[in-house]
């Protein structure tokens, strides 16, 4: 068995005429916790469904567990686990009966069965709901309880497209505490998500958009990819000011969170000019801070800075 989970080259896959997936080239390692990011439609589904064997590739190659994609689905099949956004629960089967059921599919041993069932249950907090029906739960257990099921036959690696959409936190804590233990015992996942915190604690992480990998690396070294420094001004009129630097510095140094303002200065002398900007504009700067960018923050920079490419 050597390190390397999945190897992605070249892969993509059209649809008639349109890329949801070009070009796309990665690798994630054993026991790592791989993270894709990315707007709607940027072709994270596309990916999961193209490694996990149910899309077939319309170019290049990868190799999951060890087996090519494309001869080695069997292979795969029954060495990953993936848990699509319809992952499907057995809304009139209970807890136990819906993990039973998957314990089945997967033809989990029947001496495995009963340890693996009580500890997933027990790490997902379903244990006093193992005989609710499934359709009764709330949206986080459901989540939750998918992943039991997911994890029943004790994947090499866990494919999660968006496991935690519309999640209360409360449950999606429980729910990346359970992945951080899948993670301790050497289950390699990967995991599309559209919250910046999760993304925060993956080992790496991929940002997607438009069909493409623009950016891949640990979330501190993509932090430190952005340039200059990053302001955080306050002023009173913030969309106002939002518009007076975009037009003269360009709309990927500017954005807004909250009713702050984030501004990326390539210098000193380009913050400088900035204030300036501002103080022509007649608007006054009520807070200043140097702050280390989040995700969210490489998020929208490079977004912006990949569409502004794509137009010039
Ligand atoms: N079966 C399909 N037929 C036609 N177009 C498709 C199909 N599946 C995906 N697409 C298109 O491919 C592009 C990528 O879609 P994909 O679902 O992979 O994106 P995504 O990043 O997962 O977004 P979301 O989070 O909204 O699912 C989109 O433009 C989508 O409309």
């Amino acid at each position: 068995m050597n390190d390397i989970a999945i190897q992605v080259s070249g892969l993509g896959r059209t649809f008639g005429e349109m890329w949801a997936v070009r070009g796309l080239d990665l690798e994630v390692r054993r026991g790592e916790i791989f993270g894709l990011v990315g707007p709607d439609g940027a072709g994270k589904t596309t990916t999961m469904r193209l490694l996990t064997g149910i899309l077939a590739a319309s170019e290049g190659t990868a190799t999951v567990a060890g087996y090519p994609i494309k001869g080695g689905e069997e292979q795969i099949k029954s060495r990953i686990s993936y848990m699509s956004q319809r992952f499907g629960l057995y809304g009139d089967l209970t807890v136990e009966e819906n993990l039973r059921f998957y314990a089945d599919l997967y033809e989990v041993p029947r001496r495995e069965r009963e340890p693996q069932e009580e500890r997933l249950l027990g790490f997902s907090n379903l244990t006093p709901f193992s005989k609710r029906l499934a359709r009764d739960l709330s949206g986080g257990m459901k989540q939750k309880l998918g992943l039991a099921c997911a994890l029943i036959h004790k994947p090499e690696i866990l494919f999660l497209d968006e496991p935690t959409n519309g999640v209360d936190p409360v449950s999606r804590r429980d729910f990346w505490r359970i992945l951080y233990a899948m993670l301790k015992e050497g289950v390699t996942i990967f995991v599309s998500t559209a919250y910046l915190d999760e993304a925060e604690r993956c080992t790496r992480v991929g940002l997607m958009h438009q069909g493409r990998l623009i950016q891949c690396d640990t979330p501190q070294k993509l932090k430190e990819g952005i340039p200059g420094l990053l302001l955080e001004l306050e002023t009173a009129q913030p969309r106002v000011a939002r518009e007076a630097l975009t037009s003269r510095l360009g709309s990927n140094r500017v954005s807004l969170f909250g009713g702050k303002l984030h501004l990326y200065a390539a210098d000193e002398g380009e913050a400088e000019q900035a204030r300036t900007v501002l103080h022509e504009a007649n608007i006054s700067i009520l807070g200043e801070n140097t702050i280390t960018p989040s995700l969210e923050d490489v998020f929208i920079y490079q977004l912006t800075r990949n569409n502004e490419e794509a137009t010039a």
